[in-house]
């Protein structure tokens, strides 16, 4: 069953456009991810999803009544204002005592409830960002780089959370990641754009795809699980690796 779907997505910004003929669509119980380098959309593409942008052509469908947890990139919190986790989870909506406790076990933090949410690890910041999301009971979780600054063990097991959040709840899971070795292990598909969809494919498949490192650098060789990338066509707007939006968008 289908949770949420896009057809002819095409999103930009003013006269700019980002992201163009989006067909994509994600079932029940799915863990989907999006790579491409920076600038590339997939951050329009959730807030497409989410209903916080506006297609400038194409349609999003999402299944009535479904329920999205969303995982911001970042979350900006005035840190000299006392907040507990607790707290933190009871907003904007009041939650059972017993809803924020099985979320915060859920998202594995268990013990942080009563800490500051100033004083969380950038770990535990996410993992607190997750238990909010699971607070909605979410069909669907939608993250959006949710492990960024997170070192490599510390990513690896955001990812197994993920996981168990999905096998114990039966959640889909979207999300977009640049920690491609550890997310290709833990993905069903893997969609790949660069300003549209380059590629999408099962992430198990290892191949050689020059393709693909043209995209992401050669620097990563060897210690990525590449997966089959057939491509067809060129790139008119290559984005260069750790390009800073001009608008002061920065991530
Ligand atoms: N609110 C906005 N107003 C104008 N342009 C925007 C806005 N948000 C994003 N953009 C532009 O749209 C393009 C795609 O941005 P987006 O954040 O979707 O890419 P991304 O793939 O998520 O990038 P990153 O990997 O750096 O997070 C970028 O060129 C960006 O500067």
């Amino acid at each position: 069953m289908s949770l949420i779907s896009t057809k002819g997505l095409t999103l930009g910004y003013g006269k700019t456009t980002v992201l163009s003929n989006v067909t994509m669509s994600i079932n029940a119980g799915e863990i989907v991810t999006i790579v491409g380098p920076n600038g590339s959309g997939k951050s329009s593409l959730l807030r497409a999803l989410i209903g916080a942008l506006r297609p400038a052509k194409g349609t999003v469908h999402r299944a009535p009544g479904l329920r999205i947890g969303y995982v911001p990139q970042k979350l900006q919190i005035d840190a000299t204002l006392p907040l507990t986790v607790q707290r933190f989870l009871n907003l904007p909506k009041r939650q059972t005592a017993a809803d924020v406790s099985d979320a915060l076990d859920r998202a594995g933090v268990p013990e942080l409830k009563e800490a500051q949410m100033s004083s969380l690890s950038g770990g535990q910041f996410q993992r607190v960002l997750l238990a909010r999301a699971l607070l909605a009971k979410p069909d669907i979780l939608i993250l959006d780089e949710a492990t960024q600054g997170l070192d490599q063990p510390g990513a690896a097991a955001f990812y197994r959370q993920i996981e168990a959040v999905r096998r114990d709840l039966g959640v889909a899971v979207l999300m977009v990641s640049h920690d491609l070795h550890v997310v290709m292990a833990a993905s069903d598909r893997v969609m790949c754009l660069n300003g549209h969809v380059c590629c999408e494919g099962a992430p198990d498949i290892v191949a050689d795809a020059p393709e693909y490192r043209a995209l992401f650098g050669t620097g990563t060789k060897g210690t990525l699980a590449l997966y089959r990338h057939h491509h067809d066509h060129d790139h008119d707007h290559q984005h260069a690796h750790g390009h800073e939006h001009e608008n002061g968008h920065t991530h």
